[in-house]
């Protein structure tokens, strides 16, 4: 029998799916992504939302200037930024994103879906056609947050309806244009993810792949197991264990952390979000770890999502130990206290620094 692997060097990975916020955390939240990831994808959901190309450079320089402060090289850590769809997003606004090398998607919350969406999508079909021509024309790929906001679905069905209702659709009407499915949480997206013709991939959470939804409600109510999509039945766990593990090219690493100050996520209206940055290659790791994978977490983390959107695997690389580590129970971020994912509990791995 072989030895089970205790250290595991893989290429620099990089995060696909992640809320940096603004303000005073972002000095601590960019620091926590920059310490393993080279680059992320820049979530545009602030308030006021990226809309436009101006609003993404300004953003991104306040993202240096917050690198800068808390002591790391701005050439450690590239922002990928994004762009926040409207129904007003116009097809001249899609070409100077594109034209400008540094906005690398443009993202659909369907209005309401998830926080701060209020200036989402309300047509997607009807309203955004010029913007998704240009996309689709200048290879600008789109980013989904794939959940109807339809009253009468059951929140737990709202990702496997949106599938039949809006991703069917929008790719025959553009089946050229490149589309993420962002944190996939079911069996039915990931069939959908795994065989759709065209351009077509999805990002994956650790959380989503360590836990499902009991994790909500073990002894009690969990808010900080809560985002959305929030987590699914077992099965649809073990689905997206073993497509993040398939080897397949259309699966790759996003975090999805988003972080919400304690107050607000222990609250009679919670809000949803995971704070993973912190951590997030220690719970990828044990996740993999789990289904004796760990040989393809490199492809998940490294090699995929650069592949998916024309650019070059990072130079350098992440080691992870195993090593028992005590996740922190708190992190206090400026004037605020942020609650990590599982914190207090214990993983197998840990990122060498
Ligand atoms: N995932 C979440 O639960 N929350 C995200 C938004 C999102 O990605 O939908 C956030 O910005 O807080
Ligand atoms: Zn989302
Ligand atoms: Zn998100």
């Amino acid at each position: 029998m072989q030895s089970p692997i205790d250290t595991l060097t893989i290429t620099r990975p990089d995060d696909w799916h992640l809320h940096l916020r603004d303000g005073a955390v972002l000095d601590s939240v960019v620091a926590d992504t920059a310490r393993q990831f080279a680059r992320a994808i820049i979530m545009p959901n602030l308030r006021p939302p990226v809309t436009t190309t101006e609003l993404a450079h300004a953003y991104r320089d306040r993202i240096y200037s917050a690198l800068e402060r808390a002591g790391l090289s701005t050439t450690s850590f590239t922002p990928l930024m994004t762009l926040y769809l409207t129904d007003n997003t116009s097809a001249d606004e899609v070409v100077r994103a594109s034209k400008s090398g540094f906005v690398h998607g443009i993202k659909l919350y369907p209005a309401g879906a998830t926080t701060n969406s209020d200036a989402g999508v309300t047509d997607l079909l009807g309203k955004c056609v010029p913007a998704l021509e240009a996309m689709q024309a200048t290879g600008m790929p789109l980013l989904v947050h794939g959940e109807v906001t339809d009253p009468e679905i059951d929140l737990f069905d709202r990702e496997a309806i949106f599938i039949d209702r809006i991703m069917i659709p929008l790719r025959r009407a553009f089946p050229a244009l490149k589309v993420v499915f962002e944190h996939l949480t079911t069996s039915d997206g990931v069939d959908y993810v795994r065989e759709a013709a065209g351009p077509v991939a999805a990002t994956i959470t650790a959380h989503h792949l360590l836990y499902n939804r009991n994790a909500l409600f073990q002894g009690g109510m969990r808010p900080h197991w809560y985002c959305l999509p929030v987590l699914k039945r077992e099965r649809h766990r073990l689905a997206l264990l073993q497509a993040a593990s398939s080897g397949s090219g259309r699966f790759f690493l996003g975090t999805d952390s988003a972080p919400h100050a304690k107050g607000l996520k222990e609250n009679a209206c919670g809000c949803a979000g995971c704070y993973t940055a912190l951590h997030a290659m220690e719970l990828y790791a044990t996740a993999f770890d789990s289904v004796g994978s760990l040989d393809k977490l490199e492809a998940f983390a490294s090699l995929n999502g650069p592949a998916f959107y024309g650019l070059p695997v990072n130079q350098g690389t992440l080691t992870l130990n195993r090593e028992a580590y005590t996740i922190p129970a708190e992190l206090p971020m400026a004037d605020t206290t942020v609650v990590p994912l599982a914190g207090g509990e214990s993983l197998g791995w840990k990122v060498a620094l």
